[in-house]
């Protein structure tokens, strides 16, 4: 019969999709835009303490297209600390001005269909994947996904032991991109709309197609996968905040 994998989790991550009010917030005075500006970038400098500290992490990124202008990707220990955060943006002047136009609740997630042969409680690696610092890389791709349960591609079905056997076949074609893609897998089963969380991180856009393009190919993703909405965007330093939010 199957079974279900165990799975080691980490860090709670919310991506934070908002739209700007570009109107509105051209048509706000100075002083008010100033305020906004003033308190986002103090809040933004307050989750970047917490990375230095190693008690999460947080990245700041410029989206392209209709779907979102800004992320706001925040990782924690505990999911009321992404609550709290997101309220705090929510209550902040600079909401005034934005709508969220998408939001993701998710865990860090490693699953053991490859056996790490370490105590994912105090083994460095582990940790630092399942406390994970955001990568500093340039590009970021964002999307939900949830693996098929139609007919004969029902993933819940099958064995163990052929799961294990699709995921190490999935694990190689990402090997290869070693360097120039690095994933982040969040888990969501009971948490959000999807199953997963996929966030990967480049220096090259392109890489990102090249990648996905080639994962289409693999059974995993070619038999078992359903995808949501892309989200694709750029990291921008807190430094740059009224750059990118200059009118
Ligand atoms: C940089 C690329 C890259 C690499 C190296 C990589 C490797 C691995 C390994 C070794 C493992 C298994 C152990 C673990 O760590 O959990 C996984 C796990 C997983 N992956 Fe992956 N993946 C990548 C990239 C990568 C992509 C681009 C996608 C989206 C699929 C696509 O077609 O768009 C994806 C999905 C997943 C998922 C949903 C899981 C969990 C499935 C489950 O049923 O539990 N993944 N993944």
């Amino acid at each position: 019969m199957p079974e279900a994998v165990e799975t080691l989790d980490g860090w709670y991550c919310l991506h934070d999709f908002r739209k700007v009010d570009w109107a509105k917030w051209k048509k706000a005075s100075s002083e008010e835009r100033e305020q906004a500006l003033s308190e986002l970038n103090h809040m933004m400098a307050a989750w970047e303490d917490i990375e230095s500290d190693k008690i999460g992490s947080f990245g700041f990124y410029m989206i392209v297209g209709h779907k979102a202008d800004l992320m706001f990707l925040n990782a924690r220990p505990t999911m009321e600390e992404l609550t709290e955060l997101e309220s705090s943006l929510n209550k902040s002047k600079m909401a005034e001005f934005l709508t969220q136009s998408y939001s993701y609740i998710s865990v860090v997630e490693l699953s053991t269909y490859m056996a790490y042969g370490k105590d994912p409680d105090t083994d460095p690696e582990l940790q630092a994947r399942l406390k994970p610092i955001f990568p500093k890389w340039d590009h970021v791709c964002f999307y939900p996904m949830d693996k098929r349960r139609l007919g004969e591609d029902n993933w819940y079905m099958e064995s163990k032991d052929e799961r294990g056997k699709l995921m190490y076949a999935h694990g190689q074609t990402g090997r290869k991109y070693a360097g120039k893609v690095r994933q982040m897998i969040t888990g969501s089963q009971g948490l959000d709309d999807w199953e997963w969380g996929v966030t990967l991180f480049a220096h090259d856009p392109l890489q990102f197609k090249k990648l996905i393009y080639e994962m289409r190919f693999d059974e995993v993703s070619a038999r078992f996968a359903d995808f949501g909405s892309f989200y694709v965007g750029h990291r921008r330093d807190r430094e740059e905040l009224e750059k990118v939010l200059h009118v």
